[in-house]
């Protein structure tokens, strides 16, 4: 069975292209800055097509597309790392459903929350972010943990389990 991610996704999205906007920063004069109706979130495709139709922004487009590879390179680390962490616990959900112990442990989530919002302060994040983070990757533990529960410590009821 292969994860349904669909739910990850956007709707479907209702763009227009503006080519009329009257702002005054720098993206509203570029072309091809698209509106998603559903959101009203805007959108701007930035590209080496973007550079060569726009090269009064073609600096500021080297400069975004340079970011990016350092951008992709941290995404696929932090893949790998999740994808470890995710091994890790599901093998706890196993010793816990074979134990009798429940899914979630508070007074562990409690030293993780201190942790990391201690850990965030020191590095210049937003603990607000390590936080959501937590909240995130604890949450989806707690939830195989008790997929494993329910099939009797059986950890091939999750999609993967390596
Ligand atoms: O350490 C545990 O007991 C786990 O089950 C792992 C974990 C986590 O994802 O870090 C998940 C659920 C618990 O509530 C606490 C921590």
């Amino acid at each position: 069975m292969s994860a349904d991610i669909s739910g990850w996704r956007k709707p479907v999205r209702t763009i227009t292209e503006s080519n009329d906007q009257t702002g005054a920063d720098v993206t509203d004069d570029v072309e091809a800055v698209a509106t998603n109706h559903d959101t009203d979130e805007r959108s701007s495709t930035i590209d080496s097509a973007a550079a060569r139709e726009h090269p009064e922004v073609a600096e500021t487009v080297a400069k975004i597309k340079s970011l990016r590879k350092t951008i992709d390179n941290i995404d696929g680390a932090v893949i790998h790392l999740l994808a470890e962490r995710f091994k890790a616990t599901s093998q706890v959900g196993v010793l816990k459903a074979e134990a009798g112990f429940a899914p979630a442990d508070y007074k562990r989530e409690d030293y993780q929350i201190e942790r990391l919002q201690r850990i965030a302060k020191d590095a210049g994040l937003d603990p607000n972010i390590a936080e959501m983070y937590r909240e995130f990757v604890v949450t989806e533990a707690k939830k195989r943990h008790k997929r494993i529960a329910d099939a009797g410590g059986d950890p091939g009821v999750l999609d993967v389990f390596a």
